[in-house]
């Protein structure tokens, strides 16, 4: 039987803030009754007391409301490959979800355990299962990354169903393969619906001063490109630093589909226990997840190279001195299966890249958790 008490230590916490909360409306509410503020503001008794509650019992609510109390870890694959543990742990889960009144109720509990569950089913080979399970959530309730991670998982059961037949060689370009191809040529279509609301702009700092174009490239997942972001002089250092991660394609070169998130319990579920940590690179349990990743392009290509992002349609040009910013992480902390992405085969010339994932650890206050679910992110 999974044990899931370091949950409901989480979900004891989930409580305290609704009581934390209600007491402070409570005392908000005492407020209103007053026929004038400025009176009430006059008397230094309630302005001292008014400081108070904006400072003591606020800070209270602030510190229990923290993406830090929800510890979702279940345990991983074993080395004997048995993946029954995690399934099961998940699976106990949505069955305590639906249980449990005061978990049900909280709908970033089950987002992230729809969300695990989804991920894991697939990784072990069962999308069909994550399909109907996120089917049977958007039932319940809609919402549009249920429904966007549906169209997600149906693409997966899809090329699952492909590879399960008998196919030629001529057969194997699947719909998939010639949709990318279709991307890498820089051919792809959005709806205009999507494609009118983007835009670019200058992102400016003053200290030190710096000023780049950024051409908006798609909103949920965050994706832009951005514009002379370093110097030639720059690029040829970045390419004689060995310590960095600096990528070089010739000709034929390329990267397949792939996320660039971790396959790891994320560290906003909280620090993994001794048992579960084991099997990851410490490197990864400290830092934890890719939230985003920065791709400096460090040279043009003459032909091919582009980035693609499969599922989103999007084509991002290689452009010298550039850099692609996307999350690959949503702001309700869960990873974003839309921002699957690849490199497209160098057709003539050389291609430079060097990537910077910014993690997750110290990152809470800088990208904070979204008011809902389906939360966008403001400006870089
Ligand atoms: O080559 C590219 O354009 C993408 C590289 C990439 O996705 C990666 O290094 O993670
Ligand atoms: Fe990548």
């Amino acid at each position: 039987m999974p044990r899931f008490s370091r949950l409901f230590g989480g979900c004891k916490k989930r409580r305290k803030l609704k009581q934390a909360c209600a007491s402070f409306l409570d005392e908000l509410d005492s407020l209103v009754d007053l026929t004038s503020r400025e009176d009430y503001l006059e008397n230094p008794i309630d302005a001292f007391d008014f400081i108070r509650r904006r400072t003591t019992t606020w800070k209270e609510v602030e510190t229990i409301m923290n993406c830090d109390e929800c510890e979702l870890n279940p345990p991983r694959k074993n080395e004997r490959g048995d993946f029954y543990a995690e399934i099961s742990w998940l699976e106990q889960l949505m069955a305590s979800l639906k249980e449990d009144e005061d978990l049900c109720s909280d709908t970033v509990l089950r987002k992230r355990a729809v969300n695990m569950l989804t991920s894991a089913y697939t990784r072990y080979g069962m999308p069909w299962k994550s399909v109907d399970l996120l089917a049977n959530e958007l039932q319940k309730e809609y919402s549009k990354s249920v429904e966007r991670d549906l169209k997600y998982y149906s693409l997966k059961v899809q090329d699952a169903e492909k590879s399960s037949k008998n196919i030629t060689l001529q057969d194997s370009l699947t719909p998939r393969v010639s949709h990318s191809m279709t991307l890498c040529r820089g051919e792809g279509i959005r709806d205009v619906s999507v494609t009118s609301r983007l835009y670019c702009l200058y992102r400016q700092v003053t200290t030190p001063y710096h000023r780049v174009k950024e051409e908006i490239l798609n909103f949920k997942p965050r994706l832009s490109l951005l514009y002379n972001v370093i110097s030639d002089e720059e690029v040829e250092q970045f390419k004689e630093l060995a310590v960095i991660r600096v990528l070089n394609y010739g000709i034929g070169g390329m990267y397949v589909d792939h996320h660039d998130y971790l396959e790891t319990p994320l560290l906003s579920f909280g620090p993994l226990p001794e048992e579960q940590s084991q099997g990851y690179p410490l490197h990864d349990l400290l830092c934890g997840e890719r939230t985003a990743t920065w791709i400096y392009y460090l040279s043009d290509v003459q032909a091919g190279g582009n980035t693609i992002f499969t599922l989103l349609n999007i084509t991002v040009p290689v452009v010298k001195g550039g850099a692609a910013f996307w999350y690959n992480i949503d702001r309700a902390g869960v990873h974003d299966h839309w921002t699957e992405h690849a490199g497209c085969p160098v057709l003539i010339g050389s291609k430079w890249i060097s990537n910077k994932w910014i993690r997750e650890t110290g990152q809470v206050l800088k990208r904070t958790c979204g008011k809902h679910m389906d939360a966008l992110d403001g400006p870089l």
